[in-house]
């Protein structure tokens, strides 16, 4: 079954393509990394595949209205503001406001969402505090339970675990794998080569205009495609605990000294 389908998707922004003919579809059970280096092109891929920017090509996404679009997938964009001075269960309840019938109040069933995502980011010791006095990672697994609560087969995510410690990095991707392992799906973008190899069941690869490789990380992550389209080399293992990967070196700059 699939959850989203892009096919020849292009966006074009103030006279400049930042990509084209992106084609891709995510089924069930799949974490889905998006990778690529700065200004390739990933926010805005995801957000026209929301429909949030004009495009070319499709995406069956972007054809719902907004209703059935928020109860078939949820969107953490990368900006991480939180705007209200509202308690961290009262925010992660605003994940649920697509289900809610606006004259009623949330139901056991809504509280048992918002319960289970502030289960899923270990919130439960701040589940009174104000959100906007979280710290910065505090408040990003905050979105993030906002976005699991929302309960959509899709979730994508804007480099979700961007300021997030190594723990709550590792734990958040695990997150996203016991979602995968329920049937629903999620898409990434994230910085970190490891973190996708390790946690994510296939990677796309986005360069300069396009799509560059979709497919397991080891194939996808090549010593060729790093030189490429990220200008690094990269020491790769396949260890009994997975694949680990460290990038080494930034290519034609050597290593920095001082
Ligand atoms: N509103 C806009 N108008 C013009 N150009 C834009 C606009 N938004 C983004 N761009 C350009 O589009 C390109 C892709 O940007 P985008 O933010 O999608 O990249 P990214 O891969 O998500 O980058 P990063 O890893 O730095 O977050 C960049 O060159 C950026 O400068």
């Amino acid at each position: 079954m699939s959850l989203m389908s892009v096919s020849n998707l292009s966006v074009r922004l103030r006279n400049r393509q930042i990509f084209s003919d992106v084609s891709f579809d995510i089924g069930a059970g799949e974490v889905v990394g998006l990778i690529g280096p700065n200004g390739a092109g990933k926010t805005t891929l995801m957000r026209a595949a929301l429909g949030l920017i004009e495009h070319g090509g499709t995406s069956s996404l972007a054809q719902l209205g907004a209703g059935p679009r928020a109860k078939a997938v949820s969107w953490m964009p990368q900006s991480r503001e939180i705007a209200w001075p509202v308690s961290v269960e009262t925010l992660v309840m605003l994940g649920r406001l697509p289900h809610l019938d606006p004259y009623s109040r949330p139901t056991a069933q809504d509280h048992a969402r918002v319960d289970e995502a502030i289960g899923w980011m270990e919130l439960e010791g701040m589940r009174h505090r104000t959100a906007t006095r979280l710290s910065g990672g505090e408040q990003a697994r905050v979105l993030i339970a906002r976005v699991l609560a929302q309960g959509t087969p899709l979730l994508m995510a804007d480099e979700p675990i961007a300021g997030l410690d190594p723990a709550n990095q590792i734990a958040t991707m695990e997150t996203f794998a016991r979602l995968a392992a329920l049937g629903k799906s999620v898409l990434v973008s994230l910085h970190d080569l490891g973190l996708a190899a390790r946690h994510c069941t296939r990677v796309l690869m986005l360069g300069q205009g396009g799509l560059v490789a979709d497919g397991p990380a080891e194939k996808v992550l090549t010593p060729e495609r790093l030189a490429e389209i990220f200008h690094i080399t990269a020491w790769y293992q396949n260890t009994d605990q997975g694949p680990v990967y460290q990038p080494l070196d930034v290519i034609g700059r050597g290593p920095r000294s001082g």
